[in-house]
This record gives C-alpha cells, structure tokens and sequence, in this order.
C-alpha cells in the first residue's frame, strides 16, 4: 500500500526563511526583496506573480541558486544553500533544478534534439540512456517530428516547448520558469502553462512560473504574489 502524505506533511521543495537583496547601484542600493519568508511543497504548480520590478526575477534567482541573499537563508530540496561551495552549487543546480526563460534560451547551432539532450551529456549519463530520456521528453512536449529542426526553423511556442523539454529531461525536482509566456501571444502562452502543467502532475515535479499576468492564477495550486520586494498575499488560494 502506498501511504500518500499531504503536502504539509512533507518536507517542502524550498524554505525561505527572512529573506533580503540588496543590489548596489552606483551610489545608491536598491532593496528588492525585504524579510521574504516562504515555504513551496513537493509536487506543487506554483505561480509568482507581481508588477515589472517588484523581484520576481530576484526571487526565482535565489530560489534557483543562481545569486545570493543579502540577508536570511534559503533551503532548497531539503539543503541549506549557504553551505556549498561553487563546484558543489553547481553540480546541486545541474542535477536538481531546471530553468525556462521568457527568451527561451536555446542553443541556435544545436538542433532541438541535442538542445534537450544537453543537460545530460553535463551530467555524465550513458548514451543509451541519454537517447531514451531525450527521445521521450520531445514526444511529452508533442515535438517528436520536430526533432531534427534547429530554433530558427521553430515557432515562438515550439522554442519554448524545447525549452520545457530540456528543463525536465533531467527529471529535476524543481523547476523555475520566468516569465516563460512573455514572449507568446496569449493563446500560445495559454497552451504553455497548459503543457507544464500537464507535465508537472506526470512527473510529479515542483514548478515555480513568475508572471505578472493575474489571469493566469486559476492554473496554479499555490500562488505568491509581491509587490516592492515583499510578499503581500501567501499561502494557499
Ligand atoms: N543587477 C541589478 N542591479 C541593480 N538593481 C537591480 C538588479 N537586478 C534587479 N534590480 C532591481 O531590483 C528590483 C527588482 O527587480 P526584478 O528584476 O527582480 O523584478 P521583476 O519583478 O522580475 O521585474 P520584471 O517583471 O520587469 O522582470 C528592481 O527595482 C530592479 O531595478
């Protein structure tokens, strides 16, 4: 028998505990993110939501291991992120998380097979493996005859589609996405989040999307939203 735990009950993906940024800028510091405490369950759809500047990006990046808090502590799969080393942040990073970006990000010489392949050959994974693995991430994302098509032979929503594929071929348990609609028109970005959605409930991942599209609240399990570097309304909806 399989015992399912409630989310509460499990540990959660990531803990911010009194979190602060500070950036300097030229003479001045801006303060983009003030005494941010949050805490995202396993296998949870969650959204980030606020107006342009308000420190989505500087949150996701924190949360992603990509920067630094000024002040507080930020605990991802269970670790304690202050206490690795460079080498050992990226190696966590490489094998933990994976990113989507509004730009997509792809690699323009590489076709979208070896774009999604990518992330495994960073990890040492066995050819074979790396075949299967990959092969399948492109059918979950529905661009299985696509595979061979470099980005520029690719539509803005077949960019980001590799683009999911290649943040979950890993199978990462975390997944941060800024801004991936950004840059589609609004039935494309419908069908994106569609898409990770789907995917997040298969594969049993945690997603973090920022937007600053409130219409998009209904498709999440959980939603922050921040304004001035704070949150102003957590916790479930
Ligand atoms: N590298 C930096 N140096 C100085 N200030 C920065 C830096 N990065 C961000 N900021 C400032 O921090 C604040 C938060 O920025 P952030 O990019 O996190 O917001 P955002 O909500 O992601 O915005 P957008 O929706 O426009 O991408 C803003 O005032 C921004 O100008």
């Amino acid at each position: 028998m399989t015992v399912q735990l409630t989310a509460g009950a499990e540990r959660p993906v990531v803990r911010l505990r009194a979190v602060a940024k500070n950036y300097d800028a030229g003479a001045v510091q801006v303060a983009a993110l003030r005494g941010v405490s949050l805490e995202i369950p396993q296998n949870c759809f969650s959204m980030l939501v606020g107006p342009s500047g308000s420190g989505k990006t500087t949150l996701l990046n924190l949360i992603g291991c990509i920067d630094a808090p000024t002040e507080g502590t930020v605990e991802v799969c269970g670790e304690a992120i202050a206490a690795f080393g460079d080498n050992a942040l990226s190696d966590f990073r490489a094998r933990n998380i994976g990113f989507i970006f509004q730009n997509f990000s792809l690699v323009p010489v590489l076709s979208a097979y070896e774009n999604v392949e990518y992330p495994l050959l960073l990890v040492g994974m066995a050819p074979a493996e790396r075949r299967r693995r990959t092969l399948a991430m492109l059918d979950a994302v529905g661009l299985a005859a696509q595979a061979r098509q470099r980005p520029n032979e690719l539509s803005g929503g077949q960019k980001q589609r590799v683009a999911i594929a290649r943040a979950l071929v890993k199978q990462p348990q975390l997944v941060l996405a800024d801004e991936p609609t950004a840059n589609l028109d609004t039935a494309t970005g419908a069908s994106i989040i569609e898409l990770m959605r789907r995917i997040q409930v298969e594969l049993r991942t945690s997603f973090v999307f920022s937007t600053h599209d409130p219409h998009l609240m209904s498709h999440a399990d959980e939603t922050f939203t921040i304004r001035d570097g704070a949150l102003v309304q957590p916790g479930l909806h």
